[in-house]
C-alpha cells in the first residue's frame, strides 16, 4: 500500500431532512491508490450524487473527512481543490454567453492558459467537432450541454474527474464516443475518474473498480470483473439482476 492515496475518504456520513431527518449514508471509507476508473453503482436514492458532490466540495459531509494526496479537503481553498478534483453534473449548467465563453470559463476562473488545441481535439472526440463556438450555450440541446460541460472540466486536466451520469441524455453513438474518450484520457493523463452511472454495460466496459452503495454505506468495493461475476452481498446480486432485467 503506498503511503499517500490519490483520494482518501474516511468515515463519511450524511443525513438529509425530508419531513424528518434520516441518515443517507454513514461509514464511507475508501482509498484510491492507483489512477483508475471507478463506477459508483446502487439503486436510486442511496446518495451516490450526494457523495460525488461532497468529493467535489459542492456539498458537505456531517462527519468524516476527504483528503487529496494526503491533505485534508478542509485545508484546500475550494477553487484550488476543484482544479484537482472536478465535478461534472448530470444536468449541466451552462454559463451565459457562447459555447466558446463556456469552454474558456474554467481557465478564466482558475487563471490558467486556455488550451485551444486541446479544446478543438476534445470537442471533436465528443462528436461536437462541427459545432459553431459562437452559438449561445443556452440554445444547445441537453446532450450538447453535457458534452460541452465535460470538455470544459477536462480542459483543466484535473487529476480526479467526478462524473454524475454524464451520458444520460446522449444517443448511443455519442455515449460510446464519450466512453472511449474517457478511457483513453484516463490512461494518457493517468487520472482517476469516479463515475456514477445506472448503465451496467457502461460500468462493466469502462471501469477498473466498482463502488456499490447499499444499506446506507459503501457496501462493496471490488475489481469490476469480480463485482459482476461474484458480488458479495445479496443486495448487490438483486441489484444486478433487476437492473439487467430492466435494461432488456
Ligand atoms: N440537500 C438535500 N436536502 C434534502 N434531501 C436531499 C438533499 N440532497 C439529496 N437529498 C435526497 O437524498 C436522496 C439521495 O439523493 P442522491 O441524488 O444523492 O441519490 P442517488 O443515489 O444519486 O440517486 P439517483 O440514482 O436517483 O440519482 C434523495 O432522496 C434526495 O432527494
Amino acid at each position: 500500500m503506498s503511503e499517500i492515496a490519490i483520494l482518501e475518504l474516511d468515515c463519511l456520513q450524511k443525513s438529509i431532512f425530508q419531513e424528518k431527518p434520516r441518515t443517507l449514508f454513514q461509514g464511507i471509507t475508501a482509498r484510491i491508490e492507483e489512477p483508475s476508473i471507478i463506477a459508483v453503482l446502487g439503486v436510486s436514492g442511496q446518495g451516490k450524487s450526494t457523495l460525488l458532490r461532497i468529493l467535489g466540495r459542492l456539498d458537505t459531509a456531517d462527519a468524516g473527512t476527504v483528503s487529496y494526496r494526503g491533505r485534508l479537503s478542509s485545508i484546500w481553498r475550494p477553487h484550488a481543490w476543484r482544479m484537482k478534483v472536478s465535478y461534472v453534473a448530470q444536468l449541466s449548467v451552462m454559463l451565459s454567453g457562447s459555447v466558446e465563453d463556456n469552454l474558456r470559463a474554467a481557465s478564466f476562473i482558475h487563471i490558467q492558459p486556455f488550451d485551444n488545441q486541446l479544446a478543438v481535439e476534445l470537442m471533436g472526440k465528443v462528436g461536437l467537432g462541427s459545432m459553431d463556438w459562437n452559438k449561445q450555450a443556452a440554445d444547445l440541446s441537453g446532450g450538447e450541454k453535457q458534452r460541452v460541460a465535460l470538455v470544459r472540466s477536462m480542459l483543466l486536466r484535473p487529476e480526479v474527474l467526478l462524473l454524475d451520469e454524464i451520458t444520460a441524455s446522449l444517443d448511443l453513438h455519442s455515449k460510446i464516443a464519450v466512453q472511449e474518450l474517457l478511457m483513453e484520457w484516463q490512461r494518457k493523463e493517468e487520472s482517476t475518474i469516479i463515475w456514477v452511472t445506472h448503465d451496467l454495460e457502461q460500468a462493466r466496459l469502462t471501469s477498473d473498480r466498482v463502488w456499490f452503495m447499499g444499506e446506507q454505506t459503501l457496501l462493496e468495493q471490488k475489481d469490476t470483473v469480480d463485482f459482476f461475476t461474484s458480488p458479495e452481498s445479496e443486495i448487490a446480486r438483486q441489484f444486478l439482476q433487476i437492473t439487467r432485467e430492466e435494461a432488456n
